[in-house]
Parts: structure tokens; C-alpha cells; sequence
């Protein structure tokens, strides 16, 4: 029996768009992948420059976007971990709790870019594949990467960030289509990003 295939959606989702979740699905059709898991960061050391919503929240945002799809789970290990969150942390703690699975990290190309300044950048590529994703306004590029290590993939081009929901949220503008049905009315009730970043 060939192993598990399981891809690795790593993200601050703050919120969780649909550029997120058409990365995912189409990333998991090309590389056939059983399942799909989305990693909301715990602490983003990178993003410390603005304030991050509560974990809980961007993971609550990420299982209700999730929900109707089978093929998509969302995982705690980032959140529940203390400390700063590292993808050498993520993916050892997701290999242990799929043994013998191999991992597909997924990034857009603006995450593909900064690999380097990761922690133990050296050691993440002996955990996962890494899937490059394209993403509007960015190039793809893995010259600087090991070879072998990282595949390039273009996917549907959705021009949305979570800083722009943000802005248009604080702003009053809608964000009705650029993230699920769910997040917008969740965004309202717990009244995320009524004021600018
Ligand atoms: N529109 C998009 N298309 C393709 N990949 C994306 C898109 N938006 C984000 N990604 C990728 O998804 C991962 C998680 O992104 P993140 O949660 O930081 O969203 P973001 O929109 O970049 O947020 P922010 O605007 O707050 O920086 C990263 O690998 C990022 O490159
Ligand atoms: O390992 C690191 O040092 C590291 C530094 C910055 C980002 N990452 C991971 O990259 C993914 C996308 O991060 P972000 O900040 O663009 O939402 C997410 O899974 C982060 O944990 C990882």
C-alpha cells in the first residue's frame, strides 16, 4: 500500500481567504492528495511588526471555511505549541501524527521567497515537499532553494490578502466573496478589525 499523502497548508489566517482555499484545492488535485491540513500559526514571529488576532479566533475563522470540504482539516499543533511558531516545529509534530505519511508544504510565492530566514531552514526540506504556489503581484522563484526540494505550481489567480480584508473590513467596504459566507459573518459578530491595522 503506497503511503498517505498529505499536504500542509501553514498560515497566520488572519482571516483565512478564498486565495488560501484555492491554493489548497488545487494543489491537492494536481499532487493527489489524500487530505488537506490547514496549520493556523500560533505566534507569527515574522508578522510581530502589527498585532495578530486571538489564535482561537483565526482558527475558528479556518474550521468554518473548511468545513464543507472532506477533503480539508484544520489542526491545532501551531496554536497548542507555546513559543514562536516554527514549520520545523509543524511538520515534525504532523509526521508523528501521521506516521509513515509524506508531507507536501504548501506557500504562496511571497512565503516561497522568505524560506530562508526560517528557522532550521536547512532541516524543513528533509520533512515535507514544498509546493510553491503563484499569487498575484509576486514571482515565483525557487532559485535560491535546494534542487529538488521545492516544486512550482501555477494555481487560479485570486488577487486577495488577508491585510486587504482587514483594511476593507475597518474601512466599512464589503468582503463578501473574498472569504466564505461563514468568516464574513463570523468577522461581524466577533467585531475583528473594526479598527485599522
Ligand atoms: N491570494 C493568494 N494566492 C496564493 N497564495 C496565497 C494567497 N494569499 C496567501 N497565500 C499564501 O498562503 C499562506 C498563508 O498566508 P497568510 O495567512 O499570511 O495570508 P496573507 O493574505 O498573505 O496575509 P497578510 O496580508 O496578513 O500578510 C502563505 O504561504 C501565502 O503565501
Ligand atoms: O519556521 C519559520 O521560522 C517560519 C517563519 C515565517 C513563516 N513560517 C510559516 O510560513 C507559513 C506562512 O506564514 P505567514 O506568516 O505568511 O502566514 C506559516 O505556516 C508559518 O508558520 C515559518
Amino acid at each position: 500500500m503506497s503511503n498517505r499523502r498529505i499536504g500542509v497548508m501553514g498560515g497566520t489566517f488572519d482571516p483565512v481567504h478564498h486565495g488560501h482555499l484555492v491554493a489548497a484545492s488545487e494543489v491537492q488535485a494536481r499532487f493527489g492528495l489524500d487530505e488537506v491540513v490547514f496549520v493556523p500559526t500560533g505566534q507569527p514571529w515574522q508578522k510581530s511588526e502589527r498585532q495578530v488576532s486571538p489564535a482561537e479566533d483565526r482558527y475558528l475563522m479556518t474550521v468554518v471555511a473548511t468545513a464543507s470540504n472532506p477533503g480539508f482539516s484544520v489542526s491545532r499543533v501551531d496554536i497548542d505549541r507555546e513559543g514562536p511558531t516554527y514549520t520545523v516545529d509543524t511538520l515534525t509534530d504532523l509526521s508523528a501524527a501521521h506516521p509513515g505519511a509524506d508531507l507536501f508544504f504548501i506557500t504562496g510565492a511571497d512565503a516561497l521567497e522568505q524560506i530562508l530566514s526560517w528557522r532550521r531552514a536547512d532541516r524543513v526540506f528533509d520533512l515535507a515537499h514544498f509546493i510553491g504556489v503563484t499569487r498575484p503581484g509576486y514571482e515565483l522563484d525557487d532559485t535560491h532553494l535546494p534542487p529538488g526540494a521545492v516544486s512550482l505550481v501555477e494555481v487560479p489567480a485570486m488577487a486577495i490578502s488577508s491585510t486587504d480584508v482587514r483594511t476593507r473590513t475597518a474601512a466599512g467596504l464589503p468582503v463578501w466573496y473574498l472569504v466564505p459566507d461563514g468568516v464574513v459573518q463570523y468577522i461581524s459578530k466577533r467585531r475583528l478589525y473594526s479598527v485599522p491595522d
